[in-house]
């Protein structure tokens, strides 16, 4: 069923050392819908992505989530995004399986064995949730971080170069992931250099400009 979330930027701006990355950004994803956030190296995607977050500070303009200013509902908009950044923040000395769990716990959940072993499947590491994620390759290191959108009940996936790293079975499976997600009234804003295919449905493009 479709919900009625929406993210919204209105005149957001973003200054870095000194430097005005972006300003007066303009957009609105509404539930079902993916944001494409691209633009050149340098150019404030990342930047602009850890606003959404709340890892960043705002510093000129809004981002509203279902209407209001995420700042006045910092712990709803926390529990309504999964964010997955650059790195894949692992615990990289405990095993996927204890990784996961900890994932779940810190979303309020009970971690669910058998749900963690089919999403596990699903992202072709069967059999590797006793592994220490160190010993895990890059690619799969990604994929368990992926995995945890599976397990996160929130509404807005924000994934920063989701595909690095990824082979072309793994492009394909993340893509699925977030079609379903779609299908569901879920929202997501991703950033890439590649150019990306989401099922049938056409990405809202938002192209940074260096100022
Ligand atoms: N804390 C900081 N202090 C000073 N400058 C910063 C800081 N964080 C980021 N920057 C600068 O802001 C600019 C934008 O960085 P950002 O990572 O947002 O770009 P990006 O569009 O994601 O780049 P890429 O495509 O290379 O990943 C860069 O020039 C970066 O050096």
């Amino acid at each position: 069923m479709k919900t009625s979330h929406s993210l919204s930027f209105s005149k957001l701006g973003c200054i870095k050392g000194g430097r005005q990355l972006f300003k007066n950004v303009d957009c609105t994803l509404e539930a079902g819908n993916w944001l494409h956030v691209a633009g050149a190296n340098g150019v404030g995607k990342t930047s602009l992505l850890r606003m959404v977050c709340g890892l960043a500070p705002i510093e000129s303009g809004h981002i509203f989530w279902n209407g209001l200013p995420i700042q006045t509902q910092s712990e709803n908009f926390r529990h309504d995004l999964c964010y997955l950044g650059h790195l894949n923040a692992l615990q990289e000395s405990m095993t996927v399986d204890e990784n996961l769990a900890f994932t779940s716990a810190l979303g309020g959940m009970t971690p669910d064995r058998l749900k963690t072993q089919e999403v596990l499947t699903q992202f072709g590491l069967r059999g590797r949730g006793k592994q220490l994620v160190r010993h895990l390759s890059q690619g799969q290191k990604r994929r368990v971080a992926l995995s945890r959108l599976v397990l996160s009940p929130a509404k807005l996936w924000v994934l920063d170069e989701p595909y690095v790293a990824m082979d072309e079975a793994g492009i394909g499976l993340l893509a699925n992931l977030i079609a379903d997600h779609l299908s569901k009234g879920g929202m997501a804003v991703l950033t890439s250099h590649q150019r990306v295919a989401i099922g049938q449905i056409p990405a809202q493009m938002l192209e940074l400009q260096a100022q």
